[in-house]
């Protein structure tokens, strides 16, 4: 790949590869913009089929989270680690303390936590080696697994969203189909089977199915068949680029609104559901519980502050909704502009000359 090229489309800022032979830690750690602060955005660890693969995710991410950041109103720009190895065997105390020691290094222009394939446990090695690290164990004052603040967040905007699909935010009989039931998913449906909604779950993972089975009475359908069924919401909560092509046909829901990072496929995506008059709750925008909760650690961590903020989900979501209908856009766009203008007035906001303690000679 052209990485200057790519880099300059998007107005990256650094990408950084980090290697240990002895604990074998391949990480590339990218920071996209740090406009309104140091960049936050998890530590994902996947079998990448190349190098390659895992410097386009890395970047991909990276921009994600200064989105994401910015539209849940955080003083934090965006960045990530992508960390080559598979999960399941390559972990290993050097590994970690290995990517601590280059995440210190950036001296808290990046600050990491969990992402997909890394643990409350993982955080609390990279916390040996850096301060520059959220979602470690309560143990340490900090806010632990964030997955269940995420589902909270997640549920709030599912409510948004079917206020302005059904005129009502009562989630009570509706049929919410839910792709994926791990660590997010799972917390999803206890909000929503403790508010009456039924569930139809998928999941490659059988045990996490008849979970959702037993503990709420949801019907189990197979991986393919769940964009098929006869719901009111449809809930990605596993994968990326679902919504493509091929699946916005067969969809006979009124909401898409999960956990899921990235879901739509390619943009044009984002228009066909608006078309085709499904309410698009911006995945970035609905799954930010997680980030606001652990970025609430950099001002010591205070549980009922970080789910307060998170209840601002709700509201959110409503004013992406009011931008599209004032804009004539659909709801993608309109989150991306959103968090856009924040950036651009903060740029400008934050361009004001402050001498910050420091001599004001250092400043020449
Ligand atoms: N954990 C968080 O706090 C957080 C925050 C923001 C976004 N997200 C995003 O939400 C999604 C879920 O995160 P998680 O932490 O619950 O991950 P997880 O790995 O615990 O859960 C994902 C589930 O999806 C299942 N799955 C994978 N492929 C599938 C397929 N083809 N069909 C059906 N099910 C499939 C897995 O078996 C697993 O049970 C991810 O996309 C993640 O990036 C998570
Ligand atoms: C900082 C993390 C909790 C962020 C989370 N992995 C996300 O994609 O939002």
């Amino acid at each position: 790949m052209k990485i200057f090229e790519y880099m300059g489309k998007y107005d990256y800022e650094q990408l950084v590869l980090c290697h240990d032979e002895q604990s074998g830690l391949k990480a590339i750690i990218c920071i996209h913009d740090t406009t309104l602060g140091p960049a936050l955005g998890g530590t994902r660890m996947w079998t990448y089929d190349s190098e390659d693969a895992a410097i386009e995710d890395a970047l991909r991410l990276a921009r994600g989270m200064t989105y994401k950041n910015a539209a849940a109103g955080l003083n934090l720009g965006g960045g990530k680690t992508v960390v080559i190895g598979d999960p399941k065997k390559d972990k290993s105390e050097a590994l970690f303390r290995a990517l601590g020691r280059y995440i210190q290094g950036l001296n808290g222009r990046y600050i990491t936590a969990e992402d997909v394939g890394t643990t409350v446990e993982d955080m609390d090695i990279i916390r040996e080696e850096t301060k520059y690290v959220t979602g470690v164990s309560p143990a340490f004052g900090s806010s632990g697994n964030p997955s269940p603040v995420t589902a909270y967040g997640v549920y709030k905007g599912m409510k948004a969203a079917s206020k302005v699909a059904f005129g009502d935010d009562s989630l009570k009989g509706k049929v919410v189909a839910v792709q994926g039931v791990g660590h997010v998913a799972y917390n999803l449906c206890k909000h929503l089977h403790a508010e009456g909604a039924k569930l139809i779950v998928t999941d490659i993972n059988q045990a996490n199915v008849d979970r959702a089975v037993q503990e709420f009475g949801a019907e189990a359908v197979s991986p393919d068949k769940i964009y098929d069924v006869d719901c009111d919401i449809f809930s990605p909560c596993a994968l990326g680029a679902i919504i493509n092509d091929e699946t916005i046909e067969r969809l006979t829901c009124k909401v898409v609104a999960g956990a899921a990072n990235n879901q739509l496929k390619e943009e044009k995506h984002g228009e066909m559901l608006e078309q085709k008059g499904i309410i698009y709750a911006p995945d970035y925008v609905i799954n930010a519980g997680g980030v606001i909760n652990v970025a609430d650690e950099l001002y010591g961590y205070n549980r009922d502050r970080a789910m307060k903020r998170v209840e601002t989900i709700y509201d959110n979501m409503l004013k992406v909704f009011e931008i599209a209908k004032r804009d004539g856009i659909p709801s993608y766009k309109a989150a991306d502009r959103m968090a856009e203008e924040r950036i651009a007035a903060m740029r400008k906001t934050r361009s004001t000359f402050l001498v910050n303690g420091q001599s004001i000679l250092s400043h020449r």
